[in-house]
């Protein structure tokens, strides 16, 4: 397989914004698109142009046309566990034999969902969704950005192993009226195990009848699931092709689909198809995820940024970040090839990143006057979702083009203190609104953008062996074992004894 050449993109000439801006009058135009209800616009970053036809050339060399294809027919593009990866699938866009695989799945969902509003399962106010990494950030993201109008029901998603997270959630549920949503996709994960056994607990020692009556599991091992104890009917599968920091749109987006009603969720799977559609059609210089990935791989290669920042101005986005952290650096923090060679090149960045206007009165100092590039993203939304006076939503809008503008500008100042070199590159996303749409239109590019970048760097965005070394080093801990270095072996004793 192709190896990625940097050289001429480490060539590009690197020309500062304002001057490029100066050069061409379109700039603004031609650096932009429109999908699905957002605006992108990458004019503010370093890309040219010619840049943007020297990556075009670097991905037909990396074939990122025919991957594409790949992740869209349900190819095993996943070549170090020998599967697809199928999470457009769960939207209308793969193979017709997924596609229709995953809408069965939904009906699934639907059809509980449906029986849960009846009050089949007794009376709910409170889902207490429990999973973590990717079977908890997309749908308490979801929850969190669409969910604050809904009353239907209060949604607590509790990840951590550490008790204070479920003690926070039980502590304002009435057991009586609460509904567990197990998520996980493979029903091992420790984290989430021991925290659905004592939500379990907690509905028993409150004296609920049947408290297993009350568990809904959402997985990929559905035998599992009702092993640990959930009745089929109850258990909303999900297929293995798909990943776990992909899996929103499958049946661990439930408390979503439950809290938003279902024409919620289906709009954001439509959202998420009109995203899919045009990042399958769109020539490269138009086609948003692939620039997005562009200029990612621009400050990545060729000016050695080891981090990029994504800033939501709206609070309704303020879960973004993690999830980003996630998607971005479980997929593309790799260190060999697709092929299992080591790479040469850097490979994702850290994400980051964080609330504006928040972040500005915190790590914007850094980001205007310190020695590290940092590419920053802007994430914000035109029409206000918040209850209070315009002031609110065109201060927080204003100061989010402030901050894009001042980055780029600069100013001169004798005192070196006080001066602002500038041409500091952003890149904005301008949403008309964040509905049910507009928000799957956007996870749909972030992770197509992640596909894209992988491709272009030579790796596998689809596995996640880094992640067990840990998790193997503390079961044999836990199980009082494990050979562990003086450090460690100390730090155990001081804890445990
Ligand atoms: O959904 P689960 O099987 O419980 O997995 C939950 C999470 O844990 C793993 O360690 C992986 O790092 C994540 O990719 C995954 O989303």
């Amino acid at each position: 397989m192709a190896l990625p050449d940097w050289s001429t993109i480490r060539a590009l000439e690197a020309a500062p914004l304002k001057q490029l801006f100066d050069r061409d009058s379109g700039r603004v135009a031609t650096l932009s698109a429109d999908v699905a209800g957002i605006h992108f616009d990458w004019s503010k970053t370093h890309l040219t142009p010619q840049a943007v036809q020297a990556f075009a050339a670097l991905a037909a060399d990396m074939g990122l046309a025919a991957k594409r294809d790949a992740l869209f027919a349900g190819q095993a593009i996943n070549v170090t566990e020998g599967r697809a990866a199928e999470h457009t699938a769960e939207r209308g866009e793969g193979a017709p034999e997924s596609v229709a695989r995953a809408r069965g799945f939904h009906s699934r969902m639907r059809a509980l969902i449906d029986a849960i509003e009846a009050e089949a399962l007794g009376p709910v106010r409170h889902i207490l969704h429990i999973g973590i990494g990717g079977s908890a950030l997309g749908p308490d993201l979801l929850v969190d950005a669409l969910g604050r109008d809904a009353d239907r029901y209060d949604v607590a998603v509790v990840s951590n192993v550490d008790g204070a997270a479920l003690d926070e959630a039980l502590d304002r549920f009435d057991p009586q009226a609460t509904l567990i949503a197990v998520a996980s996709k493979t029903f091992t994960t420790t984290e989430t195990m021991l925290n659905a056994d004592s939500a379990l607990g907690w509905l028993e020692a409150h004296g609920v009848e049947d408290p297993y009556g009350r568990v809904i599991a959402l997985t990929a091992a559905p035998e599992k699931a009702i092993e640990w104890g959930v009745d089929e009917t109850r258990v909303l599968p999900f297929t293995e092709s798909v990943g776990g920091r992909y899996s929103l749109w499958s049946s661990i987006g439930f408390p979503a689909a439950l809290a938003l009603g279902w024409d919620a969720f289906e709009e954001m799977l439509e959202g998420a198809a009109e995203m899919d559609r045009h990042f399958r059609l769109t020539p490269l210089d138009k086609n948003a995820p692939a620039l997005a990935a562009f200029a990612d791989l621009y400050y990545a290669q060729a000016r050695g940024c080891e981090t990029r920042a994504t800033f939501a101005y709206d609070e309704r986005l303020r879960l973004l970040p993690s999830y980003l952290q996630q998607l971005e650096m479980e997929s593309n923090g790799k260190r060999v090839t697709a092929e299992g060679q080591p790479v040469d090149w850097p490979t994702a960045p850290i994400t980051w990143g964080g609330v504006g206007t928040d972040a500005q009165h915190a790590v914007f100092q850094l980001l205007h006057q310190g020695t590290r590039l940092v590419p920053v993203e802007f994430v914000g939304v035109i029409e206000a979702g918040d209850g209070q006076a315009d002031a609110h939503h065109n201060q927080l809008l204003l100061n989010m083009f402030a901050q894009g503008a001042a980055l780029m500008a600069g100013k001169p100042h004798d005192d070196l203190a006080r001066a602002y070199p500038g041409d500091r590159p952003s890149s904005t996303l301008l949403l008309d609104t964040l509905d049910p749409r507009t928000l799957g239109a956007l996870l749909a590019f972030y992770e197509q953008r992640t596909f894209v970048n992988a491709v272009l760097l030579g790796i596998n965005p689809f596995d996640q062996f880094g992640v067990e070394l840990g998790k193997e080093m503390a079961k044999a801990a836990a199980q009082g074992g494990g050979d562990f270095d003086p450090s460690t072996t100390d730090l155990i004793a001081r804890a445990f004894g």
